[in-house]
């Protein structure tokens, strides 16, 4: 990751806002759509579909995209990229500015059902074109609650769905025969994604489509507000402690709470998606930042599946660093105006998969604890050099 030279709202918020919409297969993404589009502020709305003709779209943009991915040269399939989805996008973008289609607003993207959106999300945050023209607003995963435990111990796609999630919607209560089937489900999803926001659909089309049109977080945007995105708030959603600067975002599956402790236990952990927060009273210096932003990078590489953060840089104490991957890569940081609030901690949220929670939190730690002894040993070093007598100053 690179650390560039602080310009807020260096590139406003000008990029077109992606609503990307995942859930596994029969989750209800189509159905969720279609509801959507009967409602008029999608009228300058794009819908892009995997397969064609899966959604009815009479009276919308259209754009089709198959499903062939490319293999990048390290032949890793974590990051393939559809690059026909950002064909697709560049071209609609092209249009749009000759004029040769309508000035649409909002771009949906409804991901296949077995699809890593993973991939999809690198796409726009590595994919120099992309990434100027277009942001990702939110990821929007449905989970079929009544399938949902089913779905998630036989296939890992469905977890990483949730993984990447910033907002997830339940379907098919309706049809759950469990009287708690919610509470389970929500259960297992803030285990695995402690940090996204967790509803239910209403089916109605006005709010679905004001949802699937929403904003989000612009990390390019200097007076956005990070709070929503980032799902820290005062009362810590993540439940780590201020009195350890880092701490782990697993709820404990064994306190008394909501949780019903006759069910047997999940053992979603054994699929090995785990989440951790970064919290840390202390700036970081840039220099140490990039420390520790490259050890992740490397020690974590593959095992990274989302980071997003705000990061309180020494240098500029006014302003928070946003931070934000996906898998092994790491976006280059963006300065929002000012902090959000009271709360200026640098707080970075993990989600890993293949890689042990406590193992994870003792890499984090490590390579945060070397970072703040490397440069403080550094700078002392440099202070003792311009006081000694053959100093340079
Ligand atoms: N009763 C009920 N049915 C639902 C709900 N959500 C979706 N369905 C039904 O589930 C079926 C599958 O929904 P789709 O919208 O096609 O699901 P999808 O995620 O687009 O499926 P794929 O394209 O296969 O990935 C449809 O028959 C929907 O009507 C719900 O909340 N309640």
């Amino acid at each position: 990751m690179r650390t560039e030279p602080k310009t807020p709202a260096a590139r406003g918020s000008g990029r077109i806002p992606v609503t990307l919409v995942t859930g596994f297969l029969g989750s209800g993404k189509t159905t969720l759509i279609n509801a959507a589009l009967r409602a008029p502020q999608m009228a300058r709305t794009v819908v892009v579909v995997n397969e064609f003709g899966e959604v009815g779209l009479d009276h919308q943009l259209f754009a089709s995209s198959s499903d062939s991915v490319v293999v990048l040269e390290n032949g890793c399939l974590c990051c393939t990229v559809r690059s026909d989805l950002v064909g697709t996008l560049n071209t609609l973008f092209h249009d749009r500015e000759a004029g040769r289609i309508p000035a649409f607003e909002n771009v949906v993207i409804e991901s296949s059902g077995l699809a890593e959106p993973g991939a999809v999300l690198q796409a726009f945050l590595s994919e120099p074109t992309l990434d100027g023209l277009y942001r990702v607003a939110s990821v929007v995963t449905l989970v079929d609650a009544v399938n949902w435990r089913d779905t998630s111990e036989r296939h890992d796609e469905a977890l990483r769905q949730v993984a990447f999630a910033d907002q997830i919607l339940l379907t098919k209560l309706d049809l759950a025969k469990r009287a708690n089937a919610e509470a389970l489900v929500r259960r297992d999803i803030a285990d695995l994604n402690p940090g996204a926001e967790i509803g239910i659909v209403d089916w109605t089309p006005g709010p679905i489509a004001a949802m699937l049109t929403a904003p989000g977080f612009d990390a390019a945007d200097a007076k956005a507000d990070p709070r929503p995105w980032l799902r820290l708030t005062g009362d810590d959603k993540h439940g780590a402690d201020d009195h350890d600067e880092h701490d782990h975002a697993h709820h404990d599956h064994d306190h008394a709470g909501d949780h019903d402790h006759h069910e047997p236990h999940y053992h979603l952990r054994g699929k090995g998606i785990e989440s951790f927060v970064l919290l840390r009273e202390n700036p970081l210096s840039r220099d140490e930042l990039q420390f520790l932003l490259d050890g992740i990078s490397q020690n974590l590489g593959p095992s990274l599946l989302r980071v997003k953060g705000l990061v309180n840089i020494a240098e500029e104490p006014g302003q928070p660093a946003v931070i934000q991957g996906a898998q092994h890569l790491l976006h280059t940081m963006t300065w929002l105006e000012k902090w959000p609030d009271d709360d200026r901690r640098t707080r970075i949220v993990f989600i890993t998969q293949g890689i042990a929670g406590e193992e994870l939190r003792e890499m984090i730690y490590l390579l945060d604890r070397v970072s703040q002894r490397t440069f403080k040993a550094r700078e002392r070093g440099s202070r003792l050099r311009q006081s000694s007598p053959g100093g340079r100053n």
